[in-house]
């Protein structure tokens, strides 16, 4: 399928993608999602664990174990929904693949927004195909504390050429990027590993079920997970 076309009805459906390795999910990915959505008027907001990450060693958690963190937590908020497809291919997990399936299964005029940190903005250039990325869909950034927006680079050019403000992600099924400041809670897959394998506890950073199935499955008590 080519790209998408440009300009047409303000009716246009609006899907809004958050990709991660959940390992495990936490309440800064889910209060992230959920205000995105809110507040960009989305009409879904599909979280998308991935199988094997491209770009980090390969999590010691499964894949299965991190989709049913993820399922636990959204299993009461109807506001934001799980999209497997990611665990379905083998291989590395790549974003570009994603938006390709995607766009063949909703046609051209969907307008298909990937969310992300402004972490993941910074490596933008290292993902697989990644300028094939922005003619597939609209990237929507979150800064987060201690990351800066680059002035100079490949991905300050990127942002010089497809920055744009919201109501352009309505107007384009693709093309533009959205940055977002938005208070986003200070929480990490990272601390939240390595709290649990110094023998402390997550408790109140995560899910209360999610915090369950750890405990039960004695996930995360080594430092590899
Ligand atoms: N506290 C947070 N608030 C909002 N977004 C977050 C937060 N933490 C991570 N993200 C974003 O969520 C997406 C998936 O992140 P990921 O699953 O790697 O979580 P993480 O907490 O950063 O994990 P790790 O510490 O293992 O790198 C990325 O786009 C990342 O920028
Ligand atoms: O496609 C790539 O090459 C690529 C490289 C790094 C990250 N990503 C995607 O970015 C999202 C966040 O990744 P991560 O590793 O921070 O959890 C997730 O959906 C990944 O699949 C994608």
């Amino acid at each position: 399928m080519n790209s998408p076309s440009s300009e047409s009805p303000s009716s246009r459906k609006c899907l809004a993608l958050f990709g991660g390795t959940f390992n495990p999910v936490h309440f800064g990915h889910l209060r992230m999602a959920l205000e995105l959505k809110e507040l960009l008027g989305f009409d879904e907001m599909r979280l998308l664990p991935s199988h094997q990450p491209a770009h980090r060693a390969e999590p010691g958690v499964s894949a299965g174990a991190r989709r049913d963190m993820l399922a636990l937590a959204l299993e009461h908020c109807p506001a934001l929904l799980l999209d497997e497809r990611e665990l379905q291919r083998a291989g590395p997990t790549y974003t570009v693949d994603t938006l390709e399936e995607l766009r063949a299964e909703l046609g051209s005029e969907v307008s298909i927004s990937f969310c992300m940190g402004l972490d993941s903005l910074l490596g933008l250039p290292g993902w697989h195909r990644w300028e094939r990325l922005i003619q597939l869909a609209h990237l929507v950034v979150v800064t987060r504390p201690g990351w800066q927006i680059p002035r100079d680079g490949e991905v300050a050019e990127l942002l010089a050429r497809h920055r744009a403000d919201a109501a352009e992600l309505k107007r384009k099924p693709a093309g533009c990027i959205l940055l977002r400041e938005q208070t986003l809670l200070p929480i990490s897959a990272t601390g939240i590993r390595s709290l649990i394998a110094s023998g402390r506890s997550p408790q109140y950073l995560l899910p209360e079920r999610v915090f369950d199935y750890i405990q039960t499955h004695q996930l995360y008590k080594s430092e590899k997970q």
